[in-house]
């Protein structure tokens, strides 16, 4: 037989994309590629993914080690994951063991053992081997080598077995034991709802129709664009009902903070046990469990967060992303990929419809519909005619000038006191956590930071203390200045537990929730929070991001947001878009049902365009504007952003690293005569110059779209050649 090497991808962070094995096993090349393996690397063992069988290596064949054991009974890639894996390699420029190795639930990842076993008794008359033979038959023939080496302890060991292995007297083995205890499988699915039946409306028809057809065809990407309470969560299911029915499989993505036991009901009352769901909330063992079942085929519907766009789903009909906006959706870790661009991907190799779902699409997927990407599909009215909620803009200059000192103005309070006393619920929203966000001496000014972190500490009322919500570090709140003495301390910047203080003071009577990361760490918490909404067991809802993007409550009929400027505040490119965004989902949680919706937003800013034009519910007069100053100014779509960051301990080490990387960068830029098509921004601090003790530094280019893929690899090489240094392809987080 013709020699037969493996083209394995390890999951280590340099070096190649792929090494050589030598196959010695008797087995056919598609029960090898996809195949997980156990080989050596220098002298350790490692996992690897058998991604290719060629019948020449490329090192000496007699320098090639063999594949040492072959895990699971076949192969656990398709060759679809393996095109996949391939593709984000070059787009994202991470290693490709990296990526396969995102696909697999986390629990899989094996740990090896390598044991020795004893083949025959042979008389030695060497000490350490007859050491060792009698270790083994002590142990009844059968020991890890960790194991063997803490009972003859001499330096020589491996040399000492090579001989004894090759003298047929001992021979090699591999247990390999998955890191997780398989539980009894997740059970979520099974609480299955009643199965109401919705009619769909014309607009959903409209839109059902352009997906089912588009799936019969297996091919097609849709951008939904529904208002909030357009229904588009009703064309999701009766089109997955239409995969499902010609027997393909879905994938639904939706952020994690919306993937809420409402959601989940939802999707399990009309699919019954079809359904898996994966989210970070599952224990290790729970994921391996729901990740088999789609695997073996027992769940053909799959809903879960970003990590889901890699469910092993075997016939792909559809995959949709709700809320297709969310930054959530980026990978901010290797490899640091877009769900929505995979999840694009995937539905071209696997001839699946992609269809992304938003009342507010991000600037990229609108701009990618308007050049005929993706077919846009239009919802413009809310469910059985309901009119989108009334929108009041409050100028906070105003209310200061009025006198009122108060963070909530005047009408604001007089439509909650209105709310109460008809019986409906309100929702207040601010998305910060914690009392005040900053806390100085009015003596000296000084602000109480983070030692760790360049952050001002947050005070939390509840435990009398100063967080920072970057590193986790905390301090009880000091009653004097640390650095004068002084016991005047002030206060500042409200969080969600404020404005729940100040409510509850204003309205004793009123039944007040607060729902944020703080409120929900308990199992279940969160659950029980919704549920005393839905029963109406609670009359004002505080909250964070939380709860500003899908829920459903029908009694809601005000939306408060408390501070329209701390979202437009934040130095990011995308800040605009955010706030849009922002006010307009969370203004979308009013008025979905029977009686009426307003929504009151107080700000500094209100002549700002995002907010007029979210006051005006004009998602396209909004693109018009913002379009207009991303093109202007360079930024995505109309070019990548590639951000290089440095960080490290040690300040002036980072600062000579920048410096010298921006030097090597314009140099390579001028070579090559891309000075027109890459503007450098930088070396500067980042936004937040300190984290957890590391100083931070960043470099951001703006890059053509045309040269991208002229020159992302040689940047890359760039930036690894500084250890300090990483870069990220079109980052969601400037920070
Ligand atoms: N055809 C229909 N007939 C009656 N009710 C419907 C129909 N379609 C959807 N609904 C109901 O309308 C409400 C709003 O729908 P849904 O939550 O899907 O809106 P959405 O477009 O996802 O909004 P958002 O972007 O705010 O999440 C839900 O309570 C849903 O049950
Ligand atoms: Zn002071
Ligand atoms: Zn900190």
């Amino acid at each position: 037989m013709k020699p037969r090497f493996a083209s394995v991808a390890l999951n280590v962070p340099a070096g190649s994309d792929t090494y050589s094995y030598k196959i010695v096993d008797d087995i056919s090349d598609d029960m090898l590629i996809g195949r997980r393996a156990v080989v050596m690397l220098g002298n350790r063992l490692m996992e690897g993914y058998i991604v290719d069988i060629t019948d020449h290596a490329d090192i000496e064949e007699d320098k090639i080690k063999p594949v040492e054991a072959l895990l699971d009974k076949e192969p656990i890639f398709t060759k679809a994951m393996l095109e996949l894996a391939f593709w984000m390699k070059e787009q994202y420029l991470c290693p490709l063991g990296a990526a396969l190795a995102c696909m697999l639930p986390p629990g899989v990842k094996a740990r090896i053992q390598k044991m020795i076993v004893l083949l025959n008794e042979a008389d030695v008359i060497d000490n350490t081997k007859s050491l060792i033979i009698n270790a083994l038959r002590d142990n009844k023939g059968r020991m890890a080598l960790n194991a063997l080496k803490k009972v003859v302890p001499v330096k020589n060991i491996s040399s000492v077995l090579a001989e004894l292995e090759r003298d047929g007297v001992i021979a090699y083995e591999y247990t390999v034991k998955e890191s997780v205890r398989i539980k009894d499988s997740y059970n979520e699915a099974a609480v299955s709802g009643s199965i109401s039946t919705v009619r769909p409306v014309q607009q959903q028809l409209q839109a059902i129709t352009a997906i089912n057809k588009a799936v019969d065809e297996g091919e097609g990407a849709f951008l939904l664009h529904g208002v909030t309470g357009s229904g588009k969560t009703e064309v999701y299911l009766q089109a997955i009902q239409h995969a499902m029915d010609i027997g393909k499989d879905a994938i639904v993505l939706v952020p994690e903070i919306s993937l809420t036991p409402q959601m989940v009901a939802l999707f399990t009352a009309r699919f019954g046990s079809s359904v898996a769901v994966w989210h970070s909330r599952l224990s290790m063992g729970e994921k391996y469990a729901q990740w088999w079942r789609i695997k073996n085929g027992q769940a053909q519907v799959v809903v879960g967060a970003r990590s889901a766009v890699f469910a092993p789903v075997q016939r792909l009909g559809l995959i949709v992303l709700d809320e297709e906006q969310e930054s959530s959706y980026k990978s901010d870790m290797t490899p640091k990929y877009d769900a929505r661009e995979v999840a694009k991907r995937r539905c071209d190799i696997e001839a699946g419809v992609l269809v992304l779902g938003s009342a507010t699409p991000s600037l990229e997927t609108y701009y990618a519909a308007g050049k005929g990407d993706m077919r846009l599909l239009v919802m413009p009215d809310r469910i059985n005619g309901k009119p989108l909620p009334h929108v009041d803009i409050v100028d906070m200059r105003q209310e200061i000038a009025y006198g009122n000192k108060s963070i909530f103005s005047r009408k604001l309070l007089k439509a909650v006191a209105y709310n109460l006393k008809a019986g409906q619920q309100s929702i207040l929203f601010m998305n910060r956590r914690g009392f005040s966000t900053f806390v100085s001496c009015r003596n000296c000014g000084l602000v109480m930071k983070c030692p760790h972190c360049d952050i001002s500490l947050v005070y939390h009322s509840d435990k009398g203390q100063l967080q920072c919500h970057y590193c986790g570090y905390k301090i009880a709140v000091p009653k004097v200045c640390p650095k004068c003495k002084s016991p005047y301390i002030r206060y500042f910047g409200a969080g969600t537990q404020r404005i729940e203080h100040d409510v509850k003071q204003i309205f004793p009577h009123a039944r007040v929730v607060r729902m944020d990361t703080d409120t929900v760490t308990k199992k279940n918490a969160h659950r029980d929070i919704l549920r005393l909404v839905w029963r109406h067991e609670v009359d004002i809802l505080v909250g964070t991001q939380m709860i500003a993007k899908g829920l459903d409550f029908p009694e809601v009929t005000l939306v408060g947001v408390v501070a329209a400027d701390t979202a437009l505040n934040i130095p990011d490119f995308r800040s605009a878009e955010d706030t849009f965004q922002l006010v307009t989902q969370v203004a979308g949680r009013a008025g979905r049902a029977a009686k009426p919706g307003m929504v009151i937003v107080q700000t500094y800013q209100p002549e700002h365009y995002s907010l007029q034009a979210a006051v005006k519910h004009d998602y396209e007069s909004f693109y018009r504007q913002e379009i207009e100053i991303r093109e202007r100014l360079k930024y995505p779509p109309f070019s990548n952003i590639v951000k290089i960051s440095l960080s490290g301990k040690h300040l002036p080490d980072i600062i000579k690293a920048a410096e010298d990387m921006a030097g090597e960068l314009h140099c390579y830029l001028n070579n090559m005569c891309y000075n027109n098509d890459v503007e450098i921004l930088g070396p500067s601090p980042a936004p937040m110059e300190k984290i957890k003790d590391e100083y931070r530094w960043q470099i951001i280019l703006k890059v053509d779209v045309h040269i991208m893929d002229d020159i992302k690899y040689d940047i890359k090489r760039m930036v690894d050649r500084y250890s300090c240094a990483s870069m990220d392809i079109n980052p969601y987080s400037m920070l």
